[in-house]
């Protein structure tokens, strides 16, 4: 019974990055990746827009929809203000478990509620459980075909507020065809696209940051 790919990850932050260092653990993670293992993290060069939108919003509060490895998590984390809190949703027990790790290597446990579970059922607990009012930022990486249910799951909950902003991974490579056909028609968003590539290869995809204006879709007239 060898590894998982996961645990390999894992090993590699322990082998080349420093406790407490989160920026030491992303190239770690990075290096791993681009040089022994491909792997489906957010990466380097589509994380630099990612660090560029966290510093530009300074969300107080954020989702992440999908976990893995806590690459993204890590990398959004380091860039908070010091009051804010990220809560990760990861449906994988053995991710979520390497994902603990790596966060607690990283130094940001204080930062970072890790929920094991599916989105869809746990969106609807996140006001009662947590005391969330609305999301800042949520950052969508899980799987494809959830990012749209999910979407209009956390507007049912009233879970984001006008000005929140949705930043999604993959939405040329997989593919989220219907998640951007709603978030760029719906008078509801004002989105925009940034054409990137897929994580440590040259194969197109892109970021979709997309604001929320109101459920109305008043907003910004
Ligand atoms: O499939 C992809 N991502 C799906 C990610 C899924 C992650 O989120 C949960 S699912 C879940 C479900 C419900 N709630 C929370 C988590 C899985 O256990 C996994 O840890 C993907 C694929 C490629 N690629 O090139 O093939 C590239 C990428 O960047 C990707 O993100
Ligand atoms: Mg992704």
């Amino acid at each position: 019974t060898g590894s998982t790919r996961p645990q390999r990850i894992l090993r590699a932050v322990q082998k080349n990055s420093t406790r407490g260092s989160p920026c030491s653990v992303v190239n770690a993670i990075d290096d791993y990746c681009k040089h022994k293992e491909w792997a489906m993290n957010v990466g380097d060069e589509k994380g630099i827009i990612v660090d560029d939108v966290v510093l530009e919003l300074k969300p107080i509060t954020v989702l992440e929809l999908g976990t893995y490895c806590a690459y993204s998590t890590v990398r959004i984390a380091n860039l908070l203000p010091p009051e804010a809190k990220l809560i990760t949703l990861e449906f994988n027990a053995e991710s979520a478990a390497i994902a603990r790790e790596i966060i607690t290597w990283a130094g940001l446990e204080e930062k970072i509620q890790l929920i094991i579970g599916a989105s869809g059922d746990w969106i609807p607990r996140l006001k009662e459980e947590f005391g969330i009012e609305t999301f800042d930022l949520v950052f969508l990486d899980h799987w494809k075909d959830r990012y749209l249910p999910d979407t209009k799951l956390l507007e049912k909950c009233g879970l984001l507020k006008p000005g929140a902003v949705l930043l999604a991974d993959n939405v040329i490579c997989p593919g989220t065809p219907d998640y951007l056909d709603y978030v760029r028609n719906s008078p509801r968003y004002k989105s925009k696209f940034y054409r990137s590539h897929l994580e440590y290869t040259q194969e197109e995809d892109g970021l979709e940051h997309s604001v929320f204006l109101g459920m109305a879709g008043r907003g910004a007239e």
